[in-house]
């Protein structure tokens, strides 16, 4: 059998431990190199010959990627998953353990479990690859850190510093990283090894002292100090996850008693806690988002079909969404963009949209001022359809106004090669009517971004009937190099994403005029575990947005997609949301004036415009009614989707509303959540809530079977 385990000893008496999982693409830690691994390092042991030992990665670009995920998963009991965190203690505190130095040489990504084994080691140096990135991302699966990265994360960095890491999951760059104090040195790739050759041959030498604020050294010096640390990060972490991730509090409270009462301790309760995590149903549905999405990074989205290169796009319009566009295909993806618009004003907006997102970059020492003005480079301008005949593929991002883009459609299919590709940004407009203007349809395809374009991390890929595979397969490669996830969708009114999130805004509306308050309303789906409310959300993307998406729903979908009539009295009223300053809530100067916090108002006087006197009263039985009348909805939609064959598999549809409307990630999109109640669950109170308010909450039948035969989405 191939081994994962390769020592090889040097003529100055130290010794290489090579990692590389046979057949893998990277590393991972899994149970079954317990024995390997303990061989080696009984080996070792025994060597008095071997004065210093560096541990690296054979793989090209990752050191390790942590524990096996998929093993984590296999786990059928806590105890399961408890072994395996003992197991990896024994491991490390054995590594820890050796009289000669041991050093970690960090080349990629080197994250959870593979920084543990680096923590385990008494000094780290890494690579200034730009792939180099090192943190403990667990609690982004719903877990913690299992393999001591609770106890010696801030016993090596503080334990502010370490709460930081370990309850955002944020991920360091190697000089971050040589700053904080996680590495002691930062080299090239090429001198890596050399490097930490020298490091081991200086002998074992305790960690550099890292640097603290007087502040911080009172408070983690004393115990009270300490629980002052803690308690605020309880309430912070209670704050942000309003009960819905467990994993957060289980963090805090290992390295509270791991600090309290000593490292032995410490990574026993570690061990406790990250079993119970391990066996929640909250970390099985974030994985279950860790493993979909990395599924859809293979998949071309038109079977075996590969696609065309890029090497040059074009976008059409200079406006927000454009200059978005404009600026992840020049950034990003690092091909070049030619932004047309018919004004100047339009082009210079698109231009600092770029250049600000990329000095944002240079101020916090991410890039260099070259490396920003060579990306913008990459970005130019044109009023007219010049310097495009060789563009790949033109994304369109102008109005909503079919006329204008039959317009672009025969201007791109003149002034382009033939082969080039016309992507729409629509959000309403189904894609075969736009493609009706082109004597090319094969070439017309949707790509509908979400806004801010730079942080939304899902586009929707829509091919209508003549949609060729290779223009499907070309845009699905083109949007993933720009850093997104993309689902392809087939056409149809409101593609999927905001087809079910209509339904949704229509239900919180529906609520809102039948006496809900605005913050009532907000509160109760951010409980939930939506990252804004409804009211919110529809100030964001404009009240006037919503209101011409909703007709067209209507029309397509049926009488269930009426929006309140009440909410034209919003428009009469030049409610716009957030861009004009006149929505749900207060912004800007008026805000201000009125309340100095930084909290956000409710404009009370929209009550008057709609007529209402809001009466909620905020218990949470109500605001637990209110939230489940809006999702239902959702998720009846989000199944009529998938029966209607506009998405693909269940898998989709929940990364699309997770990635694209914030749908809860703890419970694992709409698919899971409705597995984890039971169809015939949702049914229930779909129907009860059809009986009471109205047919616009009558399941769908793929629901209904679901629910009669007992079926679930996954297994
Ligand atoms: C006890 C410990 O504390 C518990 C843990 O360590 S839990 C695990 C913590 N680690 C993580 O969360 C990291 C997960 N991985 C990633 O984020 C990304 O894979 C990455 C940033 C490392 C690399 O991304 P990218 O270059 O796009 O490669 P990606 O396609 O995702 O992964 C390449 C392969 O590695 C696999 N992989 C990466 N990390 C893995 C992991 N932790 N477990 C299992 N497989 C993993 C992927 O499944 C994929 O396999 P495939 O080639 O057979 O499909």
């Amino acid at each position: 059998m191939e081994k994962t385990f390769n020592l090889a000893r040097r003529e100055d008496g130290i010794a290489i431990l090579t990692m590389d999982v046979p057949g893998e693409t990277m590393n991972t830690l899994r149970a079954e190199f317990g024995p390997e691994i303990n061989q080696v390092l009984a080996e070792i042991k025994a060597d008095n010959s071997i004065k210093g030992l560096i541990l690296i990665s054979g793989k090209r670009d990752s050191f390790v990627a942590g524990a096996d995920i998929s093993m984590l998963d296999a786990c059928k009991t806590a105890a399961d998953a408890k072994l395996l965190s003992q197991q990896g203690h024994l491991v490390f505190n054995e590594l820890e353990s050796l009289k000669i130095p041991v050093i970690a040489a960090i080349n990629g990504a080197c994250l959870g479990g593979g920084l543990e084994l680096a923590l385990a080691c008494h000094q780290r140096v890494c690579s200034l690859n730009s792939k180099t990135m090192m943190g403990v991302p667990e609690v982004q699966l719903g877990l913690l850190p299992g393999g001591g990265g609770t106890q010696r994360l801030p016993r090596l960095l503080g334990i502010t510093t370490a709460l930081d890491m370990m309850l955002t999951g944020k991920q360091l760059r190697p000089k971050q990283a040589l700053k904080m104090g996680l590495v002691d040195d930062v080299v090239p790739e090429s001198i890596l090894l050399e490097t930490a050759v020298e490091m081991a041959l200086k002998g074992k030498r305790a960690p550099k002292k890292v640097k603290k604020s007087l502040v911080t050294r009172l408070l983690e010096g004393t115990p009270p100090g300490r629980n002052i640390i803690f308690d605020q990060a309880s309430k912070q972490v209670e704050k942000k996850t309003h009960g819905n991730y467990p994993a957060p509090a289980k963090i805090i409270d290992c390295v509270r008693q791991g600090m309290a009462r000593g490292l032995t301790k410490g990574l026993e309760v570690e061990a406790n806690h990250f079993a119970d995590l391990v066996v929640s149903k909250e970390s099985e549905a974030l994985r279950s988002i860790f493993f979909g999405t990395t599924e859809m990074k293979k998949e071309t989205g038109a079977g075996d079909v590969e696609p065309r290169e890029v090497h040059k796009a074009m976008v059409l319009g200079g406006g927000l969404m454009g200059g978005g566009i404009a600026s992840v295909t020049t950034t990003k993806a690092k091909i070049p963009a030619r932004v047309k618009d018919i004004s100047e004003q339009g082009l210079s907006n698109a231009l600092s949209y770029a250049y600000k997102l990329l000095d944002k970059g240079v101020k916090r020492r991410h890039m260099t001022p070259a490396v920003r003005d060579n990306l913008m480079s990459l970005m130019t301008t044109t009023t007219e359809y010049k310097g495009i005949k060789d563009a790949d593929i033109v994304v369109e991002a102008v109005f909503e106004d079919l006329k204008l883009k039959h317009q672009m459609v025969k201007d791109v299919e003149r002034e382009c090669g033939e082969n080039t590709i016309f992507a729409s940004n629509t959000s309403s407009l189904p894609i075969s009517q736009i493609a009706e203007a082109a004597s090319r349809p094969e070439n017309v395809i949707g790509l509908h971004y979400f806004s801010p374009v730079e942080k939304m991390p899902l586009v929707e890929v829509i091919a209508h009937e003549k949609t060729s595979a290779e223009t499907i397969a070309t845009t699905v490669a083109f949007a993933r190099k720009q850093g997104k996830t993309p689902i392809v969708v087939q056409d149809g009114a409101g593609f999927y994403v905001n087809r079910i999130l209509a339904l949704y805004m229509n239900e919180a509306a529906q609520l809102l005029l039948e006496g809900q308050s605005v913050e009532h309303l907000d509160k109760a789906l951010v409980k939930f575990g939506f990252p804004v409310g409804p009211m919110t959300l529809l100030d964001e993307v404009g009240i006037d947005v919503g209101a011409k998406i909703s007709p067209i729903l209507e029309s397509e979908l049926g009488e269930r997609f009426k929006a309140p009539a009440a909410f034209d009295k919003l428009l009469a009223d030049d409610r716009k949301g957030r861009k004009n300053g006149k929505g749900f809530y207060l912004y800007g100067s008026k805000a201000k004036q009125r309340f100095k916090k930084k909290a956000k108002l409710v404009d009370e006087s929209v009550y008057a415009v709609l007529g209402l006197t809001p009466s909620s009263t905020d218990s949470n039985n109500d605001s637990q009614d209110v939230a489940q009348r809006c999702v239902v909805q959702m998720l009846n939609e989000a199944v009529r989707c998938l029966e209607e064959g506009i998405i693909a598999s269940p898998r989709d549809g929940d990364i699309g509303a997770i990635f694209g409307i914030g749908f809860p990630p703890f419970l694992g999109g709409p698919f899971h959540y409705i597995d984890s109640m039971g169809a015939a669950e949702l049914v229930a109170v779909l129907e009860t809530y059809q009986a009471k308010y109205g047919d616009r909450f009558t399941p769908c039948d793929r629901l209904k079977e679901m629910a009669e035969k007992g079926l679930s989405f996954f297994e």
